[in-house]
């Protein structure tokens, strides 16, 4: 993408429902869809790849069936090929796997791709981009972790700022497709310099789900942070 059309697009904004009251998670989603929301953002966790277990293929399917949101799968899981057709078949439409969980990457975005969904390749902050310059032809989205992966409420990591405009020059000079999403810590103090430095799909989850504020109204100052509200 050029400097010129980057310029002139709109920043996708991903809540994620992971610190929404989960009792109510129909209500969740619907208030982030009437708050302009453009994905929902759902955080699979399996208790091995990272130290919190959360939800699973019945939740994905849950809430595809309540929501016209196209649904962003984040999956922390181990060997997470042996599980994307199920979550495809859920009602995923992006599924994204860590770089760090799977061996055979190319083959699980291929199946991820061949099932009908989009890929996403993501990598934890230690994880330098030298990892994703095979794949990156092949995926749809790069999610930079700005965070440590497990929980939500964390404090965004600086030095990933650095790493968003590294791949981001690295994709524009490619001519690759990818769209770069990001994920951790991003609240209305910084979301401005993670799109400054490249990215296109916020991730947001306690900046979203907050008892400060509404979820329409927490939405409508990321925008407004963005010069966009
Ligand atoms: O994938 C993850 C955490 O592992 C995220 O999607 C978080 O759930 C985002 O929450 P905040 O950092 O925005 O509170
Ligand atoms: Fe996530």
């Amino acid at each position: 993408m050029t400097v010129e059309q980057r310029a002139g697009r709109r920043v996708a904004i991903a809540p994620s429902v992971l610190t929404a009251d989960l009792v109510r998670l129909a209500d969740a989603v619907a208030a982030i869809e009437a708050a302009g929301a453009d994905y929902v953002h759902l955080d699979v966790m399996d208790g091995r790849f990272v130290p919190n277990i959360t939800i699973g293929i019945p939740v994905v399917e849950a809430v595809a069936d309540v929501t016209h949101l196209p649904v962003d799968v984040h999956l922390m899981i181990v060997e997470p090929e042996r599980y994307v057709d199920q979550f495809i078949a859920a009602g995923a439409q992006i599924v994204t796997v860590h770089v760090e969980a799977s061996v055979h990457l190319h083959r699980t975005v291929q199946r991820i791709r061949e099932a009908g969904a989009q890929a996403g390749v993501a990598l934890n902050p230690a994880t330098p981009l030298a990892a994703i310059e095979e794949i990156l032809p092949f995926v749809d989205l790069v999610l930079v972790m700005s965070v440590n992966p497990g929980f939500g409420g964390q404090t965004f990591i600086p030095t990933s700022l650095g790493k968003i405009e590294r791949l981001r020059r690295m994709i524009d000079e490619r001519g690759a497709r990818a769209v770069i999403q990001v994920d951790g810590g991003i609240k209305a103090s910084n979301i401005r310099r993670v799109v400054d430095a490249g990215a296109d799909i916020i991730v947001a989850g306690s900046a979203v789900f907050t008892p400060e504020r509404s979820v329409a109204e927490a939405m409508a100052l990321l925008r407004e942070a963005l010069g966009e509200a």
